[in-house]
């Protein structure tokens, strides 16, 4: 398959996709017939009470002096301390930071699934208070917002083709032909056109998560809330979620913010906002040409994955190097790091001969790969993602999100 791209690039977006005619398997192709007309999009027909629904481009998202503050049991647990962003229509932002720092309830401010306790948010021009109607809230989040977790949230019991299908149906305006053929349309351009009618179980984590992509475009959003998409996915698939996500940055101009733990993903960004303690700590821009090499070491990354599939495919007794799964965990180990706070998730560690456990950081996807090859017999390599003491923080969090995140 190969992705279609689009001439009339804006002049902020890189010019990384204009130079070849790449070999993709992804078709984000920015001039497919959208269902969801111009208009609709512009004036969502949402809440009369609610402000006008304009908005400067340069702050299609804007948060001042947002504080959050939880309350557990008669605790209040503080979250966020007054943080001030402005986000510009368009951008990838990703959002860095140590655990419990409050990056995803930033996110989930963000998103409108949760409430600021004090402070001003605007999302697309509607100042969100605490206050605000929770109808219209969920309006707001069906027809500007998509969301895509760590944890895929797909529903098991529809198929691929269903999930995709749910929003649209929520939203009640299109004809259910129409969203039919919309959803199978979404599917084929994350490479899914031969999973439309697979379960959940039946698909592989980087094939799930592309399905939930594709469920989070099917309103047609002008902002994608992605909190640690890639968390539970090898490196190989998440070079695949980074491109579909990067295509639709660049060819489509939707506004992507991004929590990570990934410091290799950061470059991929426009710019990095750094949360400590509920504060924005730093925001760092990353250079145009910066971003641009790292776009194009993904590109690179995704062709050679895709090449030595095929082999792959070609060869019928293809034996290969150790993938992730096949490595063996010591659990104990790697928990007691864990619990030091040390590491995050999708930072991989290292424990070679059962001796030393060290922490690094990914330097690059190719590096990886080279590293795992030379030494796949003695070292091996995790995600603390996938670890039984991160994932049940992780399923909480996950559970509250996938609950709102249809709310009606
Ligand atoms: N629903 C909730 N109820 C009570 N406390 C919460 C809730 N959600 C978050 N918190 C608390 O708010 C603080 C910030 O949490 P948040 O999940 O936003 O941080 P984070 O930076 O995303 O963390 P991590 O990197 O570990 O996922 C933490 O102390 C957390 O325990």
């Amino acid at each position: 398959m190969e992705i279609q791209l689009q001439e009339n690039l804006s002049q902020q977006q890189p010019n990384y996709h204009k130079k070849k005619e790449s070999t993709e398997i992804f078709n984000i192709n920015s001039n497919n017939q959208d269902n969801y007309s111009q208009s609709y999009q512009v004036s969502t027909n949402t809440d009369s009470k609610e402000e006008p629904r304009f908005y400067d481009p340069n702050k299609i998202i804007s948060l001042k002096n947002v504080h959050k503050t939880y309350l557990l049991g008669v605790e209040g647990v503080t979250a966020l301390r007054g943080v001030s962003v402005d986000i510009k229509e368009g951008e990838f932002i990703t959002i860095l930071g140590t655990s419990g720092g409050g990056k995803t309830t930033m996110l989930n401010i963000m998103g409108t699934i949760d409430k600021p306790t004090k402070g001003d948010v605007f999302i697309c021009g509607q100042k969100i208070k605490s206050t605000t109607d929770d109808k219209f809230l969920a309006s707001l989040r069906l027809t500007k917002l998509g969301f895509v977790f760590q944890t895929f949230n797909l529903i098991q019991s529809l198929t691929a083709l269903e999930n995709v299908e749910l929003p649209m149906i929520l939203r009640g305006e299109l004809s259910r032909d129409t969203i039919r053929e919309r959803a199978i349309d979404l599917l084929t351009q994350v490479g899914l056109k031969e999973r439309l009618n697979h379960f959940p179980n039946q698909l592989s984590g980087g094939e799930q998560q592309r399905v939930t992509i594709s469920r989070a475009l099917s309103n047609n959003p002008k902002i994608l809330l992605l909190d640690e998409p890639t968390g539970d996915l090898d490196t190989k698939s998440t070079d695949y979620v980074m491109k579909i996500l990067l295509d639709l940055n660049i060819k489509k101009g939707i506004t992507m913010v991004m929590v990570t733990h990934d410091v290799a993903l950061k470059n991929y960004a426009n710019r990095v906002v750094r949360m400590i303690d509920g504060k924005v700590n730093a925001i760092e821009v990353i250079p145009t040409e910066k971003r641009e090499e790292n776009l194009r070491l993904l590109e690179e990354a995704v062709q050679s994955h895709t090449q030595s599939q095929l082999q792959k495919d070609q060869q019928s007794n293809g034996s290969g190097v150790s993938n992730h799964k096949d490595l063996g965990v010591r659990t104990g180990v790697v928990q007691q790091v864990a619990l030091k706070g040390f590491v995050h998730l999708n930072e991989e560690i290292e424990i070679q001969d059962g001796q030393n456990e060290g922490q690094r950081q990914k330097n690059g996807n190719q590096q990886n790969h080279q590293h795992l090859q030379q030494n796949g017999s003695k070292t091996e390599y995790r995600k603390p993602g996938e670890y039984p003491i991160f994932q049940f923080a992780k399923q909480r969090k996950a559970q509250e999100q996938a609950i709102k995140q249809f709310q009606h």
